[in-house]
């Protein structure tokens, strides 16, 4: 669990997060989401998580253990909580898929056979196997992000952190990002994302964060921050289309589309309207 205690972070007199204090990952949260308007500090908040940027003041601890900044403590941390930012080429640095997976384990001084089989593990978990030879420069935008992911999960990090991951994705990308993630969090991989695309952190989260101004105005379900229209309105953020046929037209609340286009009694109550 990664807790935080009273942080505020600020970038020299600007004060971006305030008075933070929250728990990440408690029974049953496999997939938290952070949700908040540009600006409202979530991009922040990630890289006070993964230790490049420190508290002005309060405390952050994984597993009871509160951060440290010396090289030896991040680099520990770091195989602990991987971040894939929303621009990910910025963190691929090899030409070539595997190279890149393999990167990160050989500073850790791995074995050469482990690093080998950890690259072909990911790279299957993640559906890239056959990517493994290829140049990053000619990947598409969907295929460098689970490059990217493949890197962070080849170290069997506790956390993985998303920032944004279905910006510049197209509706077949944001399905198959929605899959990716649902299928890790199966496996019990800890999973927080950055995200203003409500109807896919519905689809996809456990637990949520609302920022707003870098306060945390509302946490809970998915039933308990996004019935709330004001508070998303106040914080420029649309309620999820779900949420808005359950609350707007009394359907019941489905927790995705998926559900929603095989409620046979739904289909059959909407034929007697024809
Ligand atoms: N390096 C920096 N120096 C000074 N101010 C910064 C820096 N980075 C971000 N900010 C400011 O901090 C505030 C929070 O930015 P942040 O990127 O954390 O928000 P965000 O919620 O992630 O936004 P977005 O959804 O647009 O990515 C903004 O006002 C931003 O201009």
């Amino acid at each position: 669990m990664i807790e935080l205690e009273h942080v505020n972070f600020a970038y020299e007199d600007q004060p971006i997060l305030k008075d933070i204090s929250i728990k990440l990952g408690e029974e049953g949260q496999n997939v938290i989401g952070l949700i908040g308007q540009n600006g409202s500090g979530k991009s922040t908040m990630f890289l006070n998580l993964v230790g490049i940027l420190q508290p002005t003041s309060g405390a952050i601890r994984i597993d009871g253990n509160t951060y440290q900044y010396d090289k030896k403590s991040l680099n520990e941390l770091r195989q602990k909580v991987g971040i894939v930012f929303q621009d990910s080429e910025q963190q691929l640095f090899y030409s070539i898929v595997k190279d890149d997976v393999a990167f990160a384990l050989h500073n850790l001084g791995l074995p050469e056979d482990e690093i080998v089989r950890r690259v072909r593990e990911v790279l299957t978990q993640l559906d890239i196997l056959q990517l493994k030879d290829r140049p990053i420069q000619y990947l598409s935008g969907g295929q460098k992000k689970r490059v990217a992911i493949a890197g962070i999960l080849a170290l069997h990090s506790e956390w993985l952190l998303l920032d944004e991951p279905t910006a510049g994705l197209d509706p077949d990308g944001t399905r198959r990002m929605i899959d990716l993630i649902e299928g890790l969090s199966k496996n019990g991989q800890k999973i927080l994302i950055s995200s203003h695309d409500m109807d896919f952190m519905y689809e996809i989260g456990d637990y949520f964060y609302l920022l707003q101004k870098g306060e945390i105005v509302r946490q809970g379900t998915s039933e308990t921050v996004f019935a709330d229209d004001e508070i998303l309105k106040q914080c420029c953020l649309d309620q999820p289309w779900l949420m808005q046929l359950h609350q707007k037209l009394g359907l019941p609340l489905y927790s995705s589309k998926a559900q929603l286009f095989t409620d046979e009694q739904l289909i059959t109550r909407l034929a007697t309207l024809k």
